[in-house]
């Protein structure tokens, strides 16, 4: 069976977003919304003054196939203990994921991100009807990157703009980001290249979060992607896989503790250097 690609499933989530919007229109969201409160500031739990942790609910994934099927208040328990933020899978053909799981994970005092492919606004409003505090932003996928952080600040969050490129960092800064995801897995072929971090952290300003995600399984990975000048790290199946994941984010942790965030900058021609 060919494997399936990034554009197989933005397509699928367009179709069933449409099917969503059709039973619960974008107005019902917003009546849902008055009346919640405020989430845990995003921004707050990553600008502590050491590495920050973002730890992933994550059941399966299209590389990966299914990777865990322990429950979310299982994985709670860990992640209130280590994690600076969470994310959550909500899409459901490929990650085995669901807004269910969102909803359940915003009940605890932590931020929560909504880890999917956002396609419409109108899953912006999901997010915050199910208590999130942010959601994942790819620029090549959702529509209009400036307006969906807009849109994401005027509901109290704060997205997570993920880029794959300088000039997806570019596009990230441009529209107002404050926070800048690097994937180190390439979405198209599913590979993980640490090295994405190394050769993309020097041109995220100081002032803008950055987040490395992706193929950490160890502290090992976390300590060279903290030392590439990353704030935080995002990290899923290595905690929902470990059969020890206590012992494993003890580890990480201590990592995190003792590294200094800080990036190089390129000088003269290093940046195309890389690439020669
Ligand atoms: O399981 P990993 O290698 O620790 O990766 C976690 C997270 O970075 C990954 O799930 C992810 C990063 N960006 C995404 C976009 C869509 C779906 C999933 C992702």
């Amino acid at each position: 069976m060919s494997r399936v690609t990034i554009e197989d499933i933005v397509s699928m989530r367009k179709t069933e977003i449409n099917e969503t919007i059709m039973k619960k229109p974008l107005r019902e969201l917003k009546r849902e919304i008055k009346d919640l409160k405020e989430p845990p500031s995003f921004l707050r739990a990553l600008e502590g003054n050491r590495a920050a942790l973002i730890y992933e609910y994550k059941r399966a994934s299209p590389s990966a196939s299914e990777i865990s099927l322990k429950s979310l208040s299982e994985m709670m328990e860990l992640f209130m203990e280590f994690a600076d933020a969470v994310s959550v899978l909500t899409e459901r053909s490929h990650f085995n994921g669901g807004i269910e799981y969102l909803r359940e994970a915003s009940e605890y005092e932590i931020p929560v991100m909504m880890k999917d492919f956002l396609v419409h606004e109108y899953q912006i409003y999901q997010a915050r009807a199910a208590g999130a505090a942010s959601v994942l932003l790819i620029p090549e996928v959702y529509p209009d990157l400036e307006a969906g952080i807009e849109t994401c600040r005027e509901l109290s969050m704060e997205p997570l703009v993920e880029c794959r490129s300088a000039i997806d960092i570019y596009r990230a800064i441009e529209a107002g980001a404050e926070v800048i995801g690097v994937n180190n897995r390439n979405l198209e072929d599913f590979t993980v290249d640490l090295e994405r971090t190394r050769a993309l952290a020097p041109l995220v300003p100081d002032e803008v979060i950055l987040v490395s995600e992706s193929g950490v399984m160890g502290p090992e990975d976390a300590e060279i992607l903290l030392n590439y000048g990353a704030d935080a790290l995002l990290i899923g199946t290595a905690v929902m896989s470990s059969p020890e994941p206590r012992e494993l984010l003890e580890e990480i942790a201590e990592v995190a503790a003792l590294c200094k965030p800080g990036r190089k900058r390129y000088g003269g021609d290093e940046f195309f250097e890389q690439f020669a």
